[in-house]
């Protein structure tokens, strides 16, 4: 049976359209990958030798919490340098219950071991965010990337307090209630955690601690569960292809597998899988509100020919409508606007309607914003 298989006509809003279905279950055990995964060779992963590990600052968060001038200081000069250089760092003693991650980890490889036509009740629709994805074979023609996906959106706002539980039981029905309860429950912790963290940047880049807080208090955050199946020839293709997130700031929790890489001094770095740490990153919008001090890094995600590999991703985004301009404390360094002015809902558009996210992202929003703006 083939791998790929043509689908039913997909009828979209404004014309039917054919796109292939990537069924990992069967791909996985191909030898020859279809063209639409092969990366270009100056994108293709060299996995032999296999990237060095990076370094990233551990920090403390319960230290910092706990109000510990030193450890606060600690932490805060930990997360400067880091945020200035790459954008990574770890946190730890971060007051996530280790239970829940589990039961996050436990719910992610149940759904992606359902049946590709089970997930497929779920299938993310053209233009939309939320749903189950395989390599966005009806969004992208080439450069395909070797994973499955579910996104699901989170909101902070009390009402709308259910939104990633009312998504499983409204859009998969009952049988899905406890799948739901434990990723809005993990996407809750998340978004707290998160928190925690903006106050930290926001001591560390020297403004008031609850600035940020306040800032992503009501967040319109994402939760992404991503699947990387086995690939017999991962030296030709990748899980997630090179980019900068658009979003604000990351949490990512991988598996013990490994495949996560950044991109530091013309090298791609390794980052060790920890299971009591998340690994965090500055996104670009985080990037424009920091007026470019803290940098949004080129990362990837490789695959192995052995394991499947799981990371759930939270990407923290302020609420939809909120404008996105640094603080005036951080124009004063440099006294200019490194970004314009834009709104987290326009640019999320952007990268599901006008553009795929990359290493440039941001810049290209920038410059379709000046276009759109004229
Ligand atoms: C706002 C988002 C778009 C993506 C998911 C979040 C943050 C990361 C983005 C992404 C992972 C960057 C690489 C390309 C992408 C298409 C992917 O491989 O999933 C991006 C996500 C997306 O557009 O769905
Ligand atoms: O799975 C990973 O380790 C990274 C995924 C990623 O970078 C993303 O989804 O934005
Ligand atoms: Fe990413």
């Amino acid at each position: 049976m083939s791998p790929l298989i043509l689908s039913s006509p997909l009828v979209s809003p404004s014309k039917e359209t054919n796109h292939l279905v990537f069924d990992a279950s069967i791909l996985q055990n191909e030898t020859n990958l279809p063209s639409q995964f092969v990366w270009p060779d100056h994108e293709k992963p060299v996995l032999d030798p296999p990237s060095p590990p990076l370094h990233v600052p551990p920090i403390d968060l319960k230290a910092f919490i706990s109000g510990d001038p030193i450890a606060a200081s600690n932490a805060s000069r930990l997360v400067h340098s880091a945020c200035q250089e790459h954008g990574f760092f770890l946190v730890f003693n971060h007051g996530v219950d280790s239970n829940l991650i589990l039961e996050a980890h436990k719910v992610m490889n149940f759904f992606f071991g359902m049946p590709l036509l089970e997930k497929q009740k779920v299938q993310r629709k053209f233009g939309e965010f939320c749903g189950y994805a395989s390599s966005f074979t009806n969004r992208f023609s080439s450069k395909l990337p070797w994973k499955e996906t579910l996104s699901l959106q989170y909101s902070g706002d009390p009402k709308c307090s259910n939104m990633v539980q009312d998504y499983f039981l409204n859009v998969m029905g009952e049988d899905f209630c406890d799948i739901g309860r434990v990723c809005q429950e993990y996407s809750q912790a998340m978004s707290k955690l998160s928190l925690d963290i903006v106050e930290l940047l926001g001591m560390s880049l020297g403004i008031e601690r609850s600035y940020f807080r306040d800032f992503y208090e009501e967040n319109d955050s994402i939760i992404r569960l991503n699947f990387y199946p086995p690939c017999q020839k991962p030296d030709q293709t990748l899980g997630t292809g090179p980019h900068c997130d658009p979003t604000s700031l990351t949490i990512l929790h991988q598996d013990n597998v490994g495949g996560l890489e950044v991109f530091v001094d013309q090298k791609w770095h390794s980052i060790t899988p920890c299971s009591d740490a998340f690994v965090v990153n500055i996104g670009d919008t985080f990037m424009a509100l920091s007026n470019g001090l803290y940098k949004s890094c080129l990362h990837r995600a490789v695959v192995n020919s052995n394991t499947p590999r799981t990371s759930l991703a939270f990407f923290l985004s302020p609420r939809m409508d909120k404008v996105v301009r640094p603080p005036k404390a951080l124009v004063k360094y440099n006294n200019q606007r490194m970004y314009p002015d834009f709104t987290w809902s326009t640019f999320l558009e952007f990268t599901q309607k006008h553009y795929r996210a990359d290493m440039k992202t941001l810049d290209a929003f920038s410059s379709w914003l000046q276009m759109e703006r004229k």
